[in-house]
């Protein structure tokens, strides 16, 4: 037997929805710059869970049972209430409310299709209301009602701000969700994939991928990120900061991809919202910072910047508190998770691999007495 340390390189699963061949990423066939230019989030949900776009009607429709499933019903809130929102990590609430949710979905082990994708609409909808609302309620305020006129990046928002949307947030924010949709096999997709192939519920998978997100190894870093930026403060400061980091062997973080090696192509569209934002918001300084970063780590250790470093500073000049960035790209995430869990139910093998035992061998068990 020969082992992959991480899995590196082994191809586990044949899949129709995401692909990344030479550093570059489709979506059903689709290039990433073409959809995060032109699509809404809500195309892409529809795109990641039908193999296609859908038509205005099908758009309408989705927009629809959207709006009508982001109404948390009043159990689930007052259970919100009840977990340690003021201290709590929001992946934590995050990952406890959704299993919550298939607490109380009736059709919970209904594996068949048609109930899967009414419970993904519950799902998607239901983590928008959870993060805004969680959000409200730890600030001491009334979580608000969606609108039906908005879009879902929209509807976030507003949810979770209370205030009109400013069309630039959103076209960031609309941006983000469509880059952070879906990845491929990524850990948390993996973990998705692999709860649901022994043929569990989606809310369990779920549940498990948020677990996997919330590392700093994955989505948690893009919340390090904004760390970083904060404790170097000032442009001057962002070199000597890193050339420690290095020499202390710490990992910079938000910079680095197990399958990207030239670069991520979901940063450019990110770097550029940043730019602009923190423009808006008069603090270019994060945009500057982050830059300086970039190039002395692209520099000195050839590594690209991922999806999670420009993120950091877009959410921030949107003023979206640090601890939810992670939350978010859950979010956004959950419209992969849900395709990669719809295949794996359509072709389903139990996912397990093999470990190669390197322990002790031939031990004599020793009473309690003699040891
Ligand atoms: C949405 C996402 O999940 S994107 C990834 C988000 N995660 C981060 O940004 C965290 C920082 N990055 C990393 O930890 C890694 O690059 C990962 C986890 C993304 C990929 O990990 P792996 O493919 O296992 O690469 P691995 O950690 O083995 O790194 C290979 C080499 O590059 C170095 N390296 C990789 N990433 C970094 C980094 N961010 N900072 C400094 N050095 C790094 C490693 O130290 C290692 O060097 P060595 O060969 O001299 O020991
Ligand atoms: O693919 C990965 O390993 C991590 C990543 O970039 C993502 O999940 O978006």
């Amino acid at each position: 037997m020969s082992t992959s340390k991480g899995l590196e390189g082994v191809i586990v699963a044949e899949t129709d929805i995401t692909s990344i061949v030479n550093d570059q990423l489709t979506y059903v066939g689709y290039e990433i710059d073409e959809l995060t230019n032109q699509a809404s989030f809500e195309e892409i949900i529809y795109l990641l869970w039908h193999k296609q776009l859908p038509n205005q009607e099908q758009l309408d429709q989705l927009k629809k049972q959207l709006y009508d499933e982001m109404k948390l019903s009043d159990s689930i809130l007052d259970q919100i209430k009840q977990m340690n929102v003021k201290d709590a990590h929001p992946m934590s609430i995050l990952r406890t409310a959704i299993s919550l949710l298939g607490v109380y979905d009736a059709e919970v082990d209904d594996l068949s299709e048609e109930a899967n994708l009414r419970k993904a609409i519950r799902l998607q909808a239901g983590v928008a209301t959870i993060i805004t609302s969680f959000s409200r309620l730890r600030q001491g305020k009334q979580p608000i009602k969606p609108k039906l006129e908005y879009s879902y990046a929209e509807n976030f928002l507003h949810m979770l701000k209370g205030e009109d949307v400013d069309p630039l947030e959103a076209e960031a924010f609309n941006k983000a969700l469509v880059l952070h949709a879906d990845h491929e096999l990524n850990a948390s997709t993996f973990t998705a994939r692999v709860c649901v192939a022994t043929l569990s519920d989606l809310y369990s998978g779920i549940t498990s991928a948020i677990g996997a997100l919330k590392g700093p190894l994955h989505g948690g870093a893009n919340e390090q990120v904004i760390k970083m930026l904060m404790e170097i403060g000032e442009v001057n400061r962002a070199v000597p900061y890193i050339k420690e980091k290095i020499v202390n062997k710490e990992k910079i973080m938000g910079m680095g991809h197990r399958v990207y090696k030239t670069g991520d192509p979901r940063a450019k569209h990110l770097k550029e919202m940043s730019k602009k934002l923190t423009a808006k918001a008069g603090e270019e300084k994060w945009y500057q910072i982050s830059v300086a970063i970039e190039d002395y780590i692209k520099e000195e250790k050839g590594l690209p910047a991922n999806v999670d470093f420009y993120s950091a500073s877009v959410y921030h000049c949107m003023g979206i508190d640090h601890d939810l960035f992670t939350p978010i790209f859950a979010m956004s995430r959950t419209s992969g998770w849900v395709a990669h869990m719809l295949e794996q139910y359509r072709n389903n093998r139990i996912i397990r691999p093999r470990a190669e035992y390197i322990g002790p061998t031939s031990q004599v068990f020793k009473p309690i007495s003699e040891r």
